[in-house]
Order: structure tokens, then sequence, then C-alpha cells
């Protein structure tokens, strides 16, 4: 599909420097995700207008955006702190955009209301910025933007303010907009789940640059940083592959059924690692003494981190804890399955 936004984006913050190529089909919606400090906001303003471009470029259906002051760009930005006008209500918040566009003051007003409705606040429409919870506030900040129909919608943790339960509502409730949305989105977030649900395709940033990107299944199967498989809950290890075995530490080396050979990385889920009190026997699996370095919680169950040749995270029951006996420091067995861990190419 061709793009609706073709962007190079180069811009410096300080000692900073940003340099992503970032593009987005119409009606499609790409999540940007990254640790903390890797650009994400820096790259938003660039779309915004707010930072300026360095290098590269930035088209918008074709226009040249990079030459426009951000009042003159077609985009619609909710940003993480939601900035409202504070003497407006909430109604004339969201009406302001239509204004601006040239709609008549009844007519703004019918689109803000219906806007205030979709995020569930139509009672609201009278109250002033100071007046609304910070939920609320990103609420109307997130019907402002999609009031004037932006051929390109930013998102910077739109959902972050909001409570558990609201966020689910409002999570759906995005869900359904961006579907309906012909205009390209960029979510940034670091909340996976909100990436996974509202996004086609992730585009991940570390320090600047675009690490990975791709849709959720390719980088769930294949996350290439410590980030991205931290982000999708894998182990993840590089190393020199040569048929089934891959080497990963000095000297250590884990089996998989995958082939492969060179520069690779081996990943498997925490759940796939089976902890014993002793060697186990008998079984082709990859096994290895560590020591017990954490536990949390995780879900039902408990997440355990092992220190070893290589360190791994473990996914267990409370029921297999206590049997176990788990306490920093104790010496255990790890187990994981070939079948359960897949090698693929690094490069
Ligand atoms: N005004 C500024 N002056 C100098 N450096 C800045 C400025 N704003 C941001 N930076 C630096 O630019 C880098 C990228 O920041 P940015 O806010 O884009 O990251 P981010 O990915 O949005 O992070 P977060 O997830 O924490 O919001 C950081 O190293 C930050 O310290």
């Amino acid at each position: 599909m061709s793009s609706l936004l073709d962007a190079h984006l180069v811009a410096s913050r300080g000692a900073f420097t940003l340099d992503i190529s970032l593009r987005i089909a119409p009606g499609e919606t790409v999540a940007l995700l990254g640790p903390n400090g890797a650009g994400k906001t820096t790259a938003l303003r660039t779309l915004a207008g707010l930072t300026s471009l360095s290098g590269g470029h930035l088209r918008l259906g074709g226009r040249d955006l990079a030459p426009l002051p951000p009042e003159q760009r077609p985009i619609g930005v909710v940003f993480q702190d939601y900035l409202l006008f504070p003497h407006l209500t909430a109604r004339d918040n969201v009406a302001f955009g239509p204004r601006r566009h040239g709609m008549d003051r009844k007519s703004a007003h019918a689109v803000a209301d219906e806007w205030l409705e979709r995020v569930g606040l139509s009672s609201f429409g009278s109250r002033k910025p100071r007046q609304l919870s910070g939920g609320q506030a990103q609420r109307v900040a997130l019907a402002r933007a999609l009031a004037v129909d932006p051929v390109l919608l930013l998102l910077d943790e739109p959902l972050a303010a909001l409570d558990a339960r609201t966020r689910l509502e409002t999570r759906g409730e995005l869900r359904r907009h961006l579907s309906d949305h012909p205009g390209a989105t960029l979510l940034v977030t670091h909340d996976p789940l909100d990436a996974l649900v509202l996004a086609d395709r992730l585009v991940i940033v570390e320090q600047g640059r675009v690490v990975q990107e791709g849709d959720a299944a390719t980088i769930t199967a294949r996350p290439r940083t410590d980030y991205v498989a931290r982000l999708v809950g894998l182990n993840l290890y590089r190393g020199v592959g040569d048929g089934h075995t891959v080497t990963v530490a000095d000297g250590f080396t884990l089996t998989s059924t995958d082939t492969v050979s060179g520069d690779v990385f081996l990943a498997f889920p925490p759940s796939a690692v089976a902890l014993h009190p002793d060697q186990p026997s008998g079984s082709p699996r990859n096994t290895w003494p560590a020591t017990l370095a954490d536990i949390q919680h995780h879900g039902d169950n408990l997440r355990v981190r092992l220190e070893g040749p290589v360190s791994v995270s473990a996914d267990i029951t409370p029921a297999a804890a206590a049997q176990l006996d788990l306490s920093p420091g104790r010496p255990l067995w790890v187990a994981v399955k070939a079948t359960e861990t897949r090698a693929y190419p690094a490069q």
C-alpha cells in the first residue's frame, strides 16, 4: 500500500539525535515503542512541528509539511500532558479545532457534543479543565484531536491517565475510531497491550534509531533487542549458530530444533522453563545449574530470575515454588525443551 505519511525524521535535542524513517499507509495505525529517552516524544514533536527537522523529509499525502507551522499541519495531537485551554469549557476545547477550520459555532458545538459523548463525557461539556479529573481531561484532549478529522493523528500515551476500567473501555472505543479513521495514526505507548490492541504495525526505537519494525506476530516471535524481548516477555540470547546448537556464552550452548548458522538469536518464553532441585536425567533437553536471584508475582504465577552461565526468567506456579523451597541464592537446575526455543538469524 502507498504511504500517506512518508517521513525521515532527523532532529537534535541537546546531545540527543533522532534519525528514524516512518511510513504509514492510509487507515493504518503504527505504534512507536521504546524505552524512556528513546526519542518517541521528539519524533511526535517533529511531526507536529514543535521541533524542527535538521535533516530528512516529512510528507503527508505527497505534501511537504516541513516548512509549515504547527497550526497549518492537518494533524490532530494528544500529548502526554494533554494541554487543554484552561479558560474554555470541555465543549469549547473540543469545538476549537472545527471552529478554527471555519465551522460555525453551532455546528462546531454539535461536533464537540458528539465527540464528548463518544469518550463518555456528554454531561461534562460545560466544565472547565480544572474541574475535570486527569483522566477526564485526557479524554477531552482525545476528543479535541479527533474532532478535526486529522489526516495524521498523533497519540502520545493516550490512555496512560485513565483508571483500569475506563482504560479498557476507552481502548475499545479508540480502536473502533481508529479502524474508521481514513488517515494515518501514530501511537506512542509504553504499554504493549495498547500497541497490540490498537496498532497494525509496531516500530521500536532505541537511542533515536529504529531497531525493529513489523507486525506484532513477527516481533513477538523474533525479538532483536533485550528491550523488545522484555516487552514481549521472552528470554533472548545472541550467539553463534551451528546446526541445532547455538553458543550463547563462553562455551555454553543451547539446542534448538531450528537449524541455523552464524550470528543468530535464540528465544524462548519463561513458561518454557522448568526448574528442578537436582539435575534432570534422560531427556534431550537444555539443562544447566543456576542460582535463584529474584522472585516476583506475575499474574497468578511467579516469575523467577536465575543467574548462571546465562541469566534466565522462568514462570512457575505457587505450588511448584512451595515444593522447590525457593529462596535467593538457592541452587537449582534449569531445563528448557529444544522444541520450545526459536533460533533465527540476527542479520
Ligand atoms: N528540551 C530538551 N533539551 C535537551 N535534551 C532533550 C530535551 N528534550 C528531550 N531531550 C532528550 O532527548 C532524548 C529523547 O527524549 P524523548 O522525550 O523524545 O524520549 P521518549 O522516548 O519520549 O521518552 P519517554 O518515554 O521517557 O517519554 C532524551 O535523551 C532526552 O533527555
